[in-house]
């Protein structure tokens, strides 16, 4: 077969910052998934292997902090980064070195690239992903790149000590987190078990915008966190403002949490395939 002559433009990029799931639910595989379901093309800095199935987390391995950052630093000087997205950072060394590795390279801060930072503390089984002297760099390293904030309740509980159990107190626990340096916080609701409408809270400092959703009554909802956040980066990558990426990544998850499948004894994955069928090809920011 002779070459094309007429190739495709290269897809928009995003790169994960995350930890592997060898059960492929979550972390790396859910971002990737997403990443391509959205038409972009991931690019993957790994910082931890975790021992991992539907029942939970048995073990994990840092990768070392230099090659961490290596990776970052490898792609972005040669293949360029659209948007960034950090999961399972694992330890206060990796938090420091991708910190560095990503204001050298423009990657959130004063940067041109979006950053989104999912601050994973534990798998949705309660296993703890990050070191319990990792907070404080997280809170003081990451939170002011991040261009995006997308804590769980129990990462706002763990953060800012407030249990939250109303809209009340999402409020005010975007406020004390957006205080700490992030242009933007999603306070994610899927942990309000009392509320219905399943809210994420958007807050930009001024403003509060509330992102409702159908609450589906499953246990699986795997990767969810990393899917929403995945799928905000790409359409990020693809020019939406925040709010308009905020809103596909939403419409993203809820499509993928009515879709997600059991697999093994424990908690499913969300699903990115619904992103495939055809009648969904065409769904873009904006539009969904
Ligand atoms: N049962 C559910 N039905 C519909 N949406 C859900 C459900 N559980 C979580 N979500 C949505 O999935 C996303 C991630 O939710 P959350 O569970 O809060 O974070 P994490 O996955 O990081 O623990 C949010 O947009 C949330 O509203
Ligand atoms: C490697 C890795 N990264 C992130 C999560 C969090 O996802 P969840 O809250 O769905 O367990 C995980 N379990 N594993």
């Amino acid at each position: 077969m002779s070459a094309p002559t007429d190739r495709p433009a290269p897809p928009p990029t995003a790169l994960t910052i995350a930890g592997t799931d060898s059960g492929g639910g979550a972390g790396l595989a859910a971002d990737l998934r997403t990443f391509f379901a959205c038409g972009v093309h991931g690019l993957a800095a790994v910082t931890a292997v975790t021992v991992q199935n539907s029942l939970g987390v048995t073990g994990f391995t840092e990768i070392p902090a230099d090659v961490v950052a290596g990776q970052i630093r490898s792609v972005a000087e040669d293949i360029g980064v659209g948007a960034a997205k950090t999961g399972m950072l694992a330890s206060a060394e990796i938090i420091h070195a991708v910190a560095e590795a990503c204001r050298d390279v423009g990657i959130g801060g004063a940067g041109p690239t979006p950053f989104v930072v999912d601050p994973v503390a534990a798998s949705m089984h309660g296993d703890p992903l990050l070191r319990e002297n990792a907070l404080d760099a997280l809170r003081t390293e990451l939170f002011p790149l991040a261009t995006l904030l997308t804590p769980n309740l129990d990462e706002v509980r763990l953060l800012t000590g407030i249990d939250v159990r109303d809209r009340s107190d999402q409020r005010r626990a975007a406020q004390l987190l957006h205080a700490l340096g992030p242009k933007w916080v999603l306070v994610k609701g899927g942990h309000l078990w009392t509320d219905p409408d399943c809210v994420d809270l958007l807050h930009d400092g001024r403003e509060f915008i509330e992102l409702p959703g159908p609450r589906f009554p499953t246990q699986h909802t795997h990767g969810s966190g990393d899917t929403l956040a995945s799928a905000t980066a790409a359409a990020l990558v693809k020019g939406a403002d925040m709010v308009e990426a905020v809103r596909y990544g939403k419409a993203f998850v809820v499509r993928a949490v009515h879709d997600a499948y059991p697999l093994g004894a424990g908690i499913g994955p969300v699903s990115a395939f619904w992103r495939l069928a055809p009648e969904a090809a065409q769904v873009e920011p904006g539009e969904s």
